[in-house]
């Protein structure tokens, strides 16, 4: 699907800061992410034309530019250029880190933002990306851009397409009879990856999803829960003597490891979880967990018993058509570092902790 490869294109060209191009359905958005761009390919963009921003609804809402009926829609809010937003200035609207130090420039005027699917298929672009959800933005389009349309940035991450790609034993520590399945999917670059420990026994296996944490399962982190719940599930689903994890690559609940360290940053500066994904621009929680429905029906396993406080993964398998059967609490005890993200979970996001 050419759609899908140009996707592909944009992403990467948004990552090396060239322009790209989102044709929406009735007009193109030419657009130059604020993260990755510089002086000089700022020019070159502006050569093109006079440059507005575009910010994502929760980053406008942050910085009180923008209003409810502008956002609804894209999810996209449009600055208008002024002779003082540049460069440095919109560094300071996309990235949150210095926004406590740094009083805003301005005043800045919101404007609609013209082509809504456009614009909110360039803020799920940039989080595919990982990149802060911030573009220099002009209508029409630029010559030798990769210009994919909204809907197939739209359609980029579904589940669809996802296939079997490899499987083999794996022995480890928590259990010696496992195997290996990787997922592949011709869209996206992430590899999914499912561990499944013993053999089916006729019962709806126990099954846990598990997002991407580096700092948690790699480095031990002590700010998460999420290396104590990992091994905590092989531990459980051993001892059930057959079930299923899935390694999900949806680092930072799906806005990539640097801006997950960006959420840290502001911890430390004293905003928590949720706070911290808004104000980076991003939702309180992008995953979604239809890619899990999908891996597990390509295992077989359609009804199961998940492990979980958290009622968003129950609501998202049974809307891809998975039966949870049972909801195993999965709590692990606080430790001085996490207690203040367990508590936002539990008072947020309706975690049942
Ligand atoms: N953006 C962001 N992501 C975080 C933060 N802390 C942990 N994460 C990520 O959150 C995800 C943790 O997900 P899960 O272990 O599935 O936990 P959960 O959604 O709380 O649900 P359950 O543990 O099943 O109850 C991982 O992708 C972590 O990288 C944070 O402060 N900000
Ligand atoms: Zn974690």
């Amino acid at each position: 699907m050419s759609g899908l490869r140009d996707v592909a294109r944009a992403i990467d060209a948004a990552r090396r800061g060239w322009p790209l191009v989102i044709q929406g359905a009735a007009r193109a958005l030419s657009l130059l992410p604020v993260e990755s761009a510089d002086s000089g390919r700022l020019a070159e963009f502006l050569a093109g034309g006079a440059a507005d921003l575009l910010l994502s609804a929760e980053r406008a809402a942050t910085l009180k530019l923008g209003n409810q009926r502008e956002a609804a829609g894209g999810g996209a809010v449009r600055i208008a250029h002024a002779p003082w937003l540049d460069l440095d200035a919109a560094v300071a609207l996309a990235d949150p880190a210095r926004d406590l130090a740094t009083p805003l420039k301005g005043p800045y005027r919101a404007i609609a933002p013209g082509a809504e699917d456009a614009a909110g298929a360039a803020i799920k672009l940039a989080r595919l990306a990982g990149l802060l959800p911030a573009f220099f933005v002009r209508d029409g389009t630029t010559p030798d851009a990769p210009a994919p349309g909204a809907a197939a940035v739209a359609a980029y991450d579904s589940p669809g397409r996802l296939v079997i790609a490899s499987r083999a034993r794996l022995p480890v520590a928590q259990a010696e009879q496992a195997e290996i399945v990787a997922f592949r999917s011709a869209d996206e670059a992430v590899e999914h990856v499912a561990l499944v420990i013993g053999a089916p026994n006729g019962a709806p296996p126990l099954v846990r999803l598990h997002s991407e944490c580096l700092t948690g399962d790699v480095f031990g982190s002590l700010k998460c829960d999420c290396g104590p719940q990992l091994d905590a599930a092989l531990a459980r689903i051993a001892a059930q003597g057959w079930g299923v994890l899935l390694y999900l690559r949806q680092e930072g609940r799906g806005i990539g490891l640097v801006n997950k360290l960006r959420a840290y940053a502001l911890q430390d500066q004293g905003f928590d979880t949720v706070d911290a994904n808004v104000r980076l621009g991003f939702a309180i929680d992008a995953r979604d967990f239809g890619v899990a429905a999908r891996m597990l029906e390509l295992l077989g396993q359609r009804r199961i018993r998940l492990l979980t406080n958290n009622p968003a993964k129950v609501a998202g398998l049974s809307a891809a058509g998975i039966t949870v059967e049972e909801r195993v609490a999965h709590a692990m005890a606080p430790n001085p570092h996490n207690h203040g993200y367990l508590a936002t979970k539990r008072d947020r996001t309706g975690h049942m902790l």
